[in-house]
């Protein structure tokens, strides 16, 4: 699973990366400046896994990650092909989740190349792009599906209520994942065609230093404007985090992030969000040896869990131990959290929940 971050050339979205991950991307004030993607996999700051650490004192302790995928800037006429458009947007097909950066920042040494500072204006042609790229794929299903629909396929004939259903919202300027499907119709008919505008988003907003806590007249209109999107808008000091994400000493980074009113990087909260985008969830293995958060679907079960860490486990999986984290950190440890018997053995139609510490019994 991974989230992309998409946008406009020149926007701060490989800056925005840096903040992220450690792997470096190439940044600098000219659009274009990104074409091949930048790929990190990037750890997913978590405070119960520190406090998880202090309670069993492992060996070493290992953190959930998420990927995060830099993409090219798209502009006007990407899905007609416009600034190498069509490579653009098969990198973001490829993804899991859109993170759509919008300029919010005033700054007349940062090129822009629609010439003013207007997120909402940004946003449009983004979401435009993609919506043209996606009209293109659901035409081409239309073309196949049609001749069976006439000759009275039943199926072809619900693929092709679905598909058209698709296509006249995008012909009105609505994304797919704001239109409404029976769950069957978006499981056989939507759901596979992996449309663009179907993705999960959040809308990261780059903002200058001063408005890192408070945001701008910028974040207001994007939040007014996505109001009606159920989506998360994010206000974060993109450039401004770059720079303290490059220094190595850990209380001189949280003296520069105190200063402009941050008690933790925006790019942590980000890094969360982006989790959630994805559907991801933690659970957690807490042995001596090691200190683990595992990642996983929000609604897997039980043998599902057990097959992130090897599919042998999922194969033989019998059951599960299975201790709340709460339950955890107030007891204080495993044996404790016996004694009292909250140790709960769960089966094979658990429904794992974040946070859950794990261990599994299985036979191979
Ligand atoms: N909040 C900000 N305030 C001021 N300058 C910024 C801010 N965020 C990014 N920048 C600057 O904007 C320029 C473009 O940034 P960046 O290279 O990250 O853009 P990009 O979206 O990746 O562009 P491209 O699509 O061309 O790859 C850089 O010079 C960067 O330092
Ligand atoms: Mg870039």
């Amino acid at each position: 699973m991974k989230a992309g971050i998409v946008g406009l050339p020149n926007v701060g979205k490989s800056t925005l990366f840096n903040c992220l991950s450690n792997a470096k991307a190439q940044s600098a004030n000219f659009p274009f400046c990104t074409i091949e993607p930048n790929i990190g996999v990037v750890n997913v700051p978590d405070p119960r896994l520190s406090k998880l650490e202090e309670l069993v004192n492992p060996e070493k302790v290992i953190p959930a990650t998420v990927e995060i995928v830099d993409i090219a800037g798209l502009v006007k006429g990407a899905s007609k092909g416009e600034g190498l458009g069509n490579q653009f947007l098969a990198n973001i097909r490829e993804t899991d989740a859109i993170l759509h950066v919008l300029r919010c920042f005033d700054n007349d040494n940062i090129v822009h190349v629609d010439g003013s500072v207007d997120p909402i204006r940004d946003k449009e042609t983004i979401d435009m792009e993609l919506q043209l790229k996606d009209l293109e794929t659901v035409e081409k299903k239309l073309d196949k599906v049609k001749r069976a629909a006439k000759t009275g396929n039943k199926e072809a004939q619900a693929e092709e209520a679905v598909l058209l259903k698709i296509k006249e919202g995008l012909e009105a300027g609505t994304s797919v994942r704001a239109l409404e499907f029976s769950d069957e119709d978006y499981a056989d008919y939507v759901k596979p065609s992996q449309f663009i505008t179907d993705k999960p988003v959040m809308y990261v907003c780059n903002v200058d230093e001063g408005a890192a806590t408070s945001g701008n007249a910028y974040v207001d209109k994007v939040k007014d404007a996505v109001k009606n999107e159920n989506a998360e808008v994010l206000v974060l000091a993109v450039g401004t985090e770059a720079d303290i994400n490059e220094l190595d000493d850990y209380e001189e980074r949280q003296l520069f992030l105190q200063d402009i009113g941050l008690d933790e990087p925006g790019s942590a909260k980000l890094i969360r969000s982006a989790y959630k985008l994805l559907n991801q969830q933690t659970y957690f293995t807490a042995g001596v040896k090691e200190v683990r958060a595992w990642t996983v679907n929000i609604g897997a079960t039980g043998p599902q869990a057990a097959g992130v860490i090897h599919t042998d486990f999922e194969k033989g999986f019998i059951r599960a131990e299975v201790i709340s984290y709460d339950d955890y950190v107030s007891f204080g440890s495993e044996a404790k959290v016996k004694e009292a018997g909250k140790m709960r053995v769960e089966g094979k139609n658990y429904i794992v929940k974040d946070g859950d510490v794990m261990h599994f019994l299985f036979n191979v």
